[in-house]
């Protein structure tokens, strides 16, 4: 039965919102808020003195072009790892302070928002952008194309992933976010114990990101099946568009679920149906079920780009061809078709029995050999390799001794007697942690040195490179190996404060680690910063600066524009070595024009009133979700009377542009 709660009234005009929706009795937010408040003064007043607002709207906002879409979606991803590390913070310093009859700093309500916003924020703001991000940018690029199919979609999706971003940023400061753990499992989710704002919140952010993500994984799957250069076959692809390829596949098979059971939960809490709670024949287990067949293909979402991600730096830095491309490939299509056939593992304790638990636990420990192919086939190809350990090439053997090591602990748990007494435990908080920073951070920290010099000209800063390099990955194993010891002493997930005092030092010591991740942190924005500041001196001119294999090193950095003044044609993999060796020349003359798509607005209006929609159904502001529900449905019809859709770049900006490029490659050879 669920508890009957008594709204307090809903006003028609504000609907729930009142005065004590604003967390001022909670001083720390307050602090927030108020620092909050000033950055952002100066940071509008900046762009307004700069006038860089024209600017910032004709060239980013409404851009169409997928190499700056994939910039922004960077950017959106490295702002939300700011915001869920201080919620990590916050938790290790609490969690290394509550002891002894000592509260922390921290009540449970605040605590309880704090992880839940945590996990939420890093997997669908942090991970997924960056995600999204590298493969709008590298999978045109890699295939030898002008766009994705769908440019304006392309926008749509990102300003739609930008709202689910603003909208959770929004619950700091404006009521209050879930306080159920990152998947909201009913009934703690439903209305009668989550009567607040915070679930809502937690709903609408995702639902509305989620339209992002799932338009954003049909638009690159139509790239790569129809955008392929003449030439490139499927089995010729670059294997970062093999992975990206799956992660697509992937990302439509899975987002639908999550947005029908997030659909079914709203229904449940909005207009009191009974799917998942036991009145009236619904079933809390659906949810569970559901939430979770969502939930783990979203894990191999993440890291199956950083797969590629690896494949491409190993072979580029050890100056071979991929070892064992092929397994490469089937390697990806087994672990995409098993991603689906394991979602049990997460609740072997809840009742299924010894045969369902038998299946599910052999069907996961069957992934860690496609996963383990691709471990030997990286070590293969570095083997007398020449292998220049640049950046990228170190974060690839950190990834690949911490992955296994967590990929190990994750075979652990999938045995499901060892599961019962692991589950929900610290060592599961280590196990997740150990494969997402290990695999999915250091991933994209390999992918942003390896990449930046393509999509800027110019290379990022060794020196802090390398010191944010050894913080992260020590401060990773000072920060969750305790976890390990502590999941095994039988510490559960969630825990506010604890008895017994001799799992302190351990709390202490993974406090510590997240310290040197803050500073490894810090080192890389300083990093960024003085590499732009350096840009004359790290500057490439070839277009090509660590010998790459691949199509998108054939063109000059930045890419312009139109990507390719020609659309390359492919004879072999590893297409741009292939031209290197048979001494490909660049055309340097016939240039045509070239046919591009427009910008547009319509994207940031529509994710604007996407927002104003999710924080009408949020607050019961009724008038205010019926308007700008009218409102996206009138902007996309007056969208599609559209007809300025596109324009050329004429050939004599082709040439000019195609010169420049030559002269500065010359003056390289000279
Ligand atoms: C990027 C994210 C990611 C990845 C890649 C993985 C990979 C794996 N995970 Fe993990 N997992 C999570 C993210 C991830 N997981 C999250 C977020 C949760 C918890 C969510 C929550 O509850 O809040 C979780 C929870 C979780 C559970 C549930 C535990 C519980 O709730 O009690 C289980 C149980 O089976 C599991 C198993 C595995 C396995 C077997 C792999 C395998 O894919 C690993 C395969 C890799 C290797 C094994 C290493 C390399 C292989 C070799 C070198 C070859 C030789 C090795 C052998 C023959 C063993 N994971
Ligand atoms: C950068 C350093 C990070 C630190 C120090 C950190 C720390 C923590 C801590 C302390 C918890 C709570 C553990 C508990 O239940 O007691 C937690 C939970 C979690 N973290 Fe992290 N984390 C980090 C990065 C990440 C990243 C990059 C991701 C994902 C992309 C992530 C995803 C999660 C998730 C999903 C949870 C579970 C939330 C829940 O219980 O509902 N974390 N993390
Ligand atoms: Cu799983």
């Amino acid at each position: 039965m669920q508890t009957p709660t008594t709204h307090p009234a809903i006003s028609p005009f504000l609907g729930r919102f009142t005065l004590e929706s604003l967390p001022l009795h909670e001083p720390i937010v307050v602090a927030t808020f108020v620092a909050v408040a000033i950055g952002g003064a100066a940071l509008l007043a900046a762009l307004t003195y700069f006038k860089l607002w024209g600017y910032l709207w004709k060239e980013w906002f409404t851009t169409v072009d997928h190499k700056r879409i994939g910039i922004m979606y960077m950017i959106l991803g490295i702002i939300m790892l700011l915001r869920g590390f201080s919620d990590a913070i916050m938790m290790r310093l609490q969690q290394a302070w509550a002891f002894g009859g000592s509260e922390g700093y921290l009540n449970a309500h605040h605590y309880d928002q704090v992880f839940t916003a945590h996990g939420v924020i890093m997997i669908f703001f942090v991970a997924m952008p960056i995600v999204t991000g590298l493969m709008n940018y590298v999978v045109p690029l890699q295939i030898g194309a002008r766009d994705v199919s769908f440019p304006f979609l392309n926008n749509f999706s990102f300003w739609m992933t930008a709202g689910g971003a603003v909208t959770v940023m929004m619950s700091l400061f404006v009521g209050e976010f879930a306080q159920t753990g990152w998947l909201a499992m009913p009934p703690l989710s439903g209305i009668g114990f989550s009567p607040g704002v915070g679930v809502d919140y937690y709903i609408w952010s995702l639902q509305i990101a989620g339209v992002g993500t799932l338009l954003s994984g049909v638009n690159l799957i139509a790239t790569i099946v129809k955008l392929r250069a003449p030439g490139m076959t499927m089995m010729k692809m670059p294997i970062f568009c093999w992975t990206a390829l799956c992660t697509n596949i992937l990302i439509v098979a899975a987002f639908p679920v999550l947005t029908a059971v997030l659909a079914l939960l709203s229904l449940d809490r909005y207009v009191d149906t009974a799917f998942f709670t036991n009145t009236l024949g619904g079933n809390p287990m659906m949810y569970v079920n559901l939430i979770w067949i969502w939930g783990h293909p979203e894990v191999y979402i993440l890291i199956l780009p950083m797969f590629g991600v690896f494949s491409e730096v190993t072979s580029t830095f050890s100056g071979k061809r991929l070892f064992g491309y092929t397994s490469m490939v089937y390697a990806t299509l087994v672990i995409t078709v098993l991603a689906y056939l394991v979602w049990l593992h997460h609740f072997f304790t809840m009742g299924s029995g010894a045969s369902v638990n038998s299946f599910f636990g052999i069907t996961t420990m069957i992934i860690s050999i496609p996963t383990g192919a691709k471990i030997f086939n990286w070590l293969f190809t570095m083997y007398r390799g020449r292998v220049r350990f640049e950046l990228p090439m170190m974060w690839t053997i950190a990834f690949m001794i911490t992955f296994t090591l967590g990929g190990m602990t994750g075979v652990l748990l999938a045995v499901p007697p060892a599961d019962f007494v692991l589950h929900n435990s610290l060592f599961l908080v280590a196990h997740f942690h150990n494969v997402i920073i290990g695999g999915v951070l250091f991933g994209a920290f390999a992918a942003i040195n390896y990449w930046w010099p393509k999509a800027f000209g110019f290379k990022l800063d060794v020196w802090w490179g390398k010191l944010s390099f050894w913080l992260w990955v020590s401060g990773f194993y000072f920060a969750f190996m305790p976890l390990y010891v502590l999941g095994l002493m039988g510490v559960t997930r969630r825990l506010r404060t604890f008895d017994d005092p001799s799992y302190q030092i351990w709390f202490i010591i993974a406090g510590f680690g997240a310290f040197l991740i803050a500073l490894g942190i810090a080192a890389m924005l300083i990093q960024f910063f003085v590499s732009i500041r350096n840009r004359k001196a790290l500057r490439d001119v070839t277009g090509d600066p660590w010998h790459g294999r691949t199509l998108e090193w054939a063109t000059s950095s930045p890419p312009p524009d139109y990507n390719f003044a020609f659309t390359p044609v492919v004879h072999d993999g590893d297409a741009w070595a292939d031209m290197k060796t048979r001494g490909y020349k660049r055309p340097l003359n016939g240039y045509k024009d070239i046919h591009m798509p427009s910008n547009t607005g319509a994207g940031v209006i529509l994710g604007a009133l996407s927002v104003a929609f999710g924080v009408g159904m949020i607050w019961y502001v009724w008038w205010l979700a019926a308007l700008s529900f009218v409102g996206i449905i009138g902007v996309a019809i007056v969208h599609t009377f559209n007809y300025k859709r596109d324009y050329y770049i004429p050939a004599a900006e082709v040439t000019r542009q195609e010169e420049a490029h030559t002269a500065s490659l010359a003056g390289v050879t000279a």
